[in-house]
């Protein structure tokens, strides 16, 4: 096996950027940050505390309120968003190889996300620039129009999973709607977003308009959570997570913005190409080590292609390249950390009496140290499984047979998440219908998850609140007020009369 490879380099502490200064806590407290590969520290990471939060936000404050990001013309911003994104793309695989050193993700899957991180900056100073407001006519009467602002300082806060590329998703529609912004990445996971400092100064955005605090949820995020200046929070990350910061959130009425976790299905219907739908159900798991929110990690499969669907998946998983997440050729890397890799060995265990295990089930040969997990596949997995339930968030798949249309609906919608959908048919009356009836944010028919940037992106039930992504995430980062122009004779109220509208 080759020696694993350690990034030259590498910091040896992760500080917070507040202000346009790199700083420690005020109170100097650290954090360790462990490689998922031998589960050793490599740095000490910032432990931000209310006083340094407190810091980032008035620093963030400070730059709004002098107005010039957010009084500036949409085009010059576009600008500055472009120029991100080529220095991002610029450096694509020095970004790739710190977070596949940082989060155990496959090295050539880290390429991907980092060149999606350019995209997203490019996507919305595209948007921003193109974005039309209401006007409404009474010809001769008023003239009604929607006058935007950006809320003010915006509270970002991002799970480990893919923190490169889940930050741009936050940070390019705050900056391009003008707000300024404090990020709390996520703890596990912190390397990469120091380098959005160096990034965004050479690209000529303002000091003070992006701050970074690190540290650990309950402490920096939870203060950010609870900041009077923070109007508005945008929060990736797990169900219970999003609850705590709902309850936290309501003494100030923040904005929120909330996309949590799922158990998505994958529905295979017994007309589909199943060659695809197996190439698609393999990659909806196990890419980015099957720790992603919209996993298909419930697969439903139509009985007459039930026992050739498990045979053909299974050998497929067994096949799948599990090894050091730096190797071109490793499809699944290192889980995250130890806790993670414990959460998950834990539901391997569980499902080994809930299901039928036809691939994987433990720790791969040959691989010693690390948090390797063998791409695991259960079928005959009944409904009330725990892995059928809940999120596993790893590497492995739950499948269960239907019979009918019908009964597909009832097994997909019978959990308490509503984030993704995947439904496999040569029948697009069927395939329509399906997506239409199933509780999910967003539906892919005869598709993995591929995505369009301008669509919504969020969940349903238990999988989020509000939705991202186009418009959407313009809008949640601006207020929206209206205003009532009279033309012409001035319209004069008398008490006692009805209320008027214009049109
Ligand atoms: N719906 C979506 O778009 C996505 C959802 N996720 C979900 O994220 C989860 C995995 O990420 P994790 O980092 O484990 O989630 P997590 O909920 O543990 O942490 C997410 C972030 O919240 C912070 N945090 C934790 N407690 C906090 C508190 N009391 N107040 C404020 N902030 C706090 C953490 O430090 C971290 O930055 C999975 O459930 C996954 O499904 C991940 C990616 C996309
Ligand atoms: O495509 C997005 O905007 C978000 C994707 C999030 C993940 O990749 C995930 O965790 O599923």
């Amino acid at each position: 096996m080759a020696a694993h490879h350690v990034p030259a380099d590498l910091p040896d502490k992760l500080p917070h950027y507040i202000g346009g200064q790199f700083v420690d806590s005020v109170g100097g407290e650290t954090f360790e940050v462990l490689d998922p590969v031998t589960n050793q520290p490599y740095t000490l990471a910032a432990a931000g505390q209310a006083a340094d939060v407190d810091r980032a936000v008035a620093a963030a404050r400070a730059a709004f309120v002098s107005g010039e990001w957010p009084g500036m013309q949409a085009r010059a911003r576009a600008r500055i968003l472009n120029r991100i994104a080529d220095a991002v793309q610029a450096q694509d695989k020095r970004l790739a190889e710190l977070e596949t050193f940082d989060t155990g993700l496959p090295i050539t899957q880290a390429l991907g996300q980092a060149q999606r991180a350019a995209e997203n900056f490019r996507f919305f100073a595209d948007l921003v620039v193109a974005q039309s407001d209401e006007v409404y006519q009474v010809p001769g009467r008023q003239l009604n129009y929607v006058h935007r602002k950006p809320v003010g300082v915006a509270g970002l806060i991002t799970p480990w999973n893919t923190p490169f590329m889940l930050e741009s998703w936050k940070l390019a529609p705050a900056l391009a709607s003008g707000c300024t912004v404090v990020l709390k990445p996520a703890e596990f996971t912190p390397l990469s977003a120091g380098l959005w400092a160096g990034i965004f100064r050479e690209a000529g955005l303002p000091d003070g308009v992006f701050n970074l605090v690190n540290g650990i949820g309950e402490q920096a995020g939870d203060a950010l959570v609870r900041h009077p200046d923070v109007p508005l929070i945008s929060f990736t990350g797990e169900t219970t997570t999003g609850q705590l910061i709902y309850r936290n959130c309501a003494d100030s009425l923040k904005a929120m913005s909330m996309e949590l976790g799922g158990k998505s299905p994958a529905v295979v219907f017994a007309d589909a190409d199943l060659d695809a739908a197996i190439d698609s159900t393999l990659f909806g798991v196990f890419s980015l080590n099957g720790e992603r929110c919209t996993a298909g990690s419930r697969i439903l499969v139509q009985r007459p292609v039930y026992a050739e669907f498990c045979r053909r998946y299974a050998e497929r998983a067994a096949n799948i390249v599990v090894g050091d997440p730096h190797d071109p050729a490793t499809e699944v890397g290192a889980l995250v950390h130890p806790e993670h890799y414990a959460k998950v060995m834990h539901y391997v265990e569980l499902g080994k009496s809930e299901g039928r295990l036809l691939a994987g089930g433990g720790r791969p040969a040959g691989l010693p140290t690390g948090n390797y997990v063998a791409p695991t596949v259960f079928a005959d997995v009944p409904r009330t499984a725990r892995i059928f339930q809940e999120e596993v968030f790893g590497p492995v798949v739950a499948i269960s047979p239907f019979d009918t249309e019908q009964e597909a609906l009832e097994l997909a919608n019978a959990v308490r998440y509503g984030l993704a959908a995947y439904v496999w048919t040569s029948d697009l009356t069927r395939a329509h219908t399906f997506a239409q009836s199933v509780q999910a944010g967003m539906v892919w028919l005869n598709s993995h998850n591929v995505r369009d940037l301008r669509t919504p992106f969020g969940g349903v039930k238990a999988s989020g609140l509000g939705h991202e992504g186009g418009y959407r995430s313009l809008d949640f980062y601006t207020h929206q007020q209206a205003v009532h122009v009279t033309l012409g004779e001035v319209h004069t109220a008398r008490f006692g009369t009805s209320e008027r509208t214009s049109a």
